[in-house]
């Protein structure tokens, strides 16, 4: 890769091991409960969740020579105090390690974290346990790409085949993939990685948005929406279905109206349908013609994803799901299937990084195309760099995805995307975009920070420490 050509960035090295003894011992974690209050303009809502408070369990690991890693997991509001909890729980596992041996064998350490003897009861490598796991995770990859001084995408897109897949746990999966075919696969597409690479930094990675749907949105602001989304160069937009079909009906006649018949519509119905009502709904709305249904029933229904897919195709419609897949096992089943015909990763449902490496392996081997699921706090700057992986060093091309954008918490952090003409454009920052801006973690940290305070004063939301308690159980 010349870098000649792309005067803007820094010269990255090649360089990516840690050494130990270097004063990378974890000294360190803490963690945050981070509240966004966007039920009050039912930003975020959907047919499930109609008063989401876009909320992130935030983690910070630190270093005896003070480095710092930042990571966190999306959640909605209320249970984000139970996330923290966890990532406590889990903490014990993290703090005193050397972070150079934890990335000379991170598969080995990802393993360790999931498998707590005692931990593990309450999960295993689901819920909330493994909303945990992502964010602790997901602070290591930053700490280490902050290190090598590269953005996270960087950071693995420069990894040899075999190191790369040494950062992933292959048990559950070795009937699909091992970790020798892994290193083949990569091996097989590495000569092309410099003109990958050279084509993301100037020309972006596709976006769609989901801005314009969500379902509590009047029928102005989707119109003004459309129009302002359109006008930035958007050609793919999401829309929220599932509650009313009449109301959906209408939606989506409304988008069409303004997006034109060569755009792309997709929807999402967030789970609510059974899978028979998914297939004569979508059949319903099929005349708008949408690319995809997204979560038309249960998250861990296969076989009824694979039932709603055969019903659909001869209509044209494919199925999306992976926002609330538990983990790569599950992954593995929609993709062996054939019940998913997008996968929509997200960046801190499953296990962080290493288990997303491993599910882009399998969907890149089945050919299913990955489309990764953003919007959520932190979710539209991590997945940027994992979908820049999967361009430089897996599937090679963009054809047919996108990653979801939604214009929301981006000004909290310290180095939001950057999304021009529809694209994301890759981020130069070293680590993976997931760095809260001090003003934010102040405001927003519930129930102290200073924005809930006011939102408490001005009675839009109630202090928790008045919501009245029961009186202790008499025995
Ligand atoms: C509650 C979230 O906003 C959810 O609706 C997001 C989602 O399903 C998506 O972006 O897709
Ligand atoms: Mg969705």
């Amino acid at each position: 890769m010349n870098y000649d050509e792309y005067p803007e960035f820094p010269r990255w090295e090649k360089n990516f091991t840690a050494r130990s003894g270097e004063g990378l011992t974890i000294r360190n974690l803490s963690v945050r409960d981070m509240r966004w209050p966007t039920s009050l303009g039912a930003h975020g809502s959907d047919a499930m969740h109609t008063d989401p408070d876009y909320s992130c369990a935030y983690v910070v690991i630190y270093t005896m020579n003070d480095n710092e890693g930042h990571g966190l997991t999306f959640t909605l509001g209320r249970g984000t105090d139970i996330v923290v909890q966890a990532v406590h729980a889990l903490s014990h596992l993290v703090v005193g390690q050397d972070a150079a041996d934890i990335f000379n064998d991170f598969g080995a350490f990802w393993r360790k974290l999931t498998s707590e003897t005692q931990l593990r009861w309450i999960g295993p490598e689901k819920g909330v346990m493994h909303l945990a796991t992502a964010a602790i995770v997901n602070a290591l990859w930053d700490l280490w790409a902050r290190i090598q001084h590269k953005p996270l995408w960087k950071l693995i897109a420069d990894m040899e085949p075999e190191q790369l897949v040494r950062c992933i746990d292959f048990r559950y999966i070795t009937d699909v993939i091992t970790p020798e075919e892994a290193v083949k696969i990569l091996r097989e597409r590495k000569p092309n990685r410099d003109r990958m690479e050279r084509e993301a930094l100037t020309r972006g990675y596709p976006a769609y948005t989901t801005q314009v749907g969500w379902l509590g949105y009047s029928n102005e602001t989707v119109t003004q929406l459309c129009h302002k989304y359109l006008s930035e160069g958007f050609t793919a937009f999401k829309l929220k279905v599932g509650q009313d079909l009449q109301d959906d009906k209408r939606r989506c006649k409304l988008v069409r109206s303004i997006i034109g018949d060569d755009k792309i519509l997709m929807v999402d119905a967030n789970q609510n349908w059974d899978v028979q009502e998914a297939i004569a709904w979508m059949k319903e709305l099929a005349v708008f013609k949408p690319l995809w249904i997204e979560e038309p029933t249960s998250p861990d229904d296969v076989l009824g994803h694979l039932a709603v897919s055969k019903a659909l195709a001869p209509l044209g419609i494919s199925v999306a799901t992976g926002e609330m897949c538990a983990n790569r096992v599950m992954f593995k089943q929609f993709l062996q299937s054939g019940a998913m015909q997008y996968c929509q990763i997200d960046s801190a449902r499953i296990g962080g990084v290493n288990e997303i490496l491993a599910v882009y392996l399998m969907a890149y081997k089945l050919g299913v195309k990955v489309c990764p699921h953003a919007g959520g706090v932190g979710l539209c700057e991590m997945v940027q760099h994992l979908q820049l992986f999967d361009y430089i060093c897996l599937s090679q091309t963009s054809e047919g995805r996108f990653i979801e954008y939604v214009d929301q918490q981006h000004e909290h952090f310290v180095n939001p995307v950057h999304v021009r003409n529809s694209h994301y454009m890759p981020p130069k920052a070293p680590g993976y975009s997931t760095e809260l801006r001090r003003e934010a973690a102040e405001g927003y940290e519930w129930p102290v920070g200073s924005e809930w305070q006011k939102l408490f004063a001005s009675g839009k939301f109630q202090d928790p420490k008045h919501v009245p308690t029961l009186p202790p159980t008499k025995h």
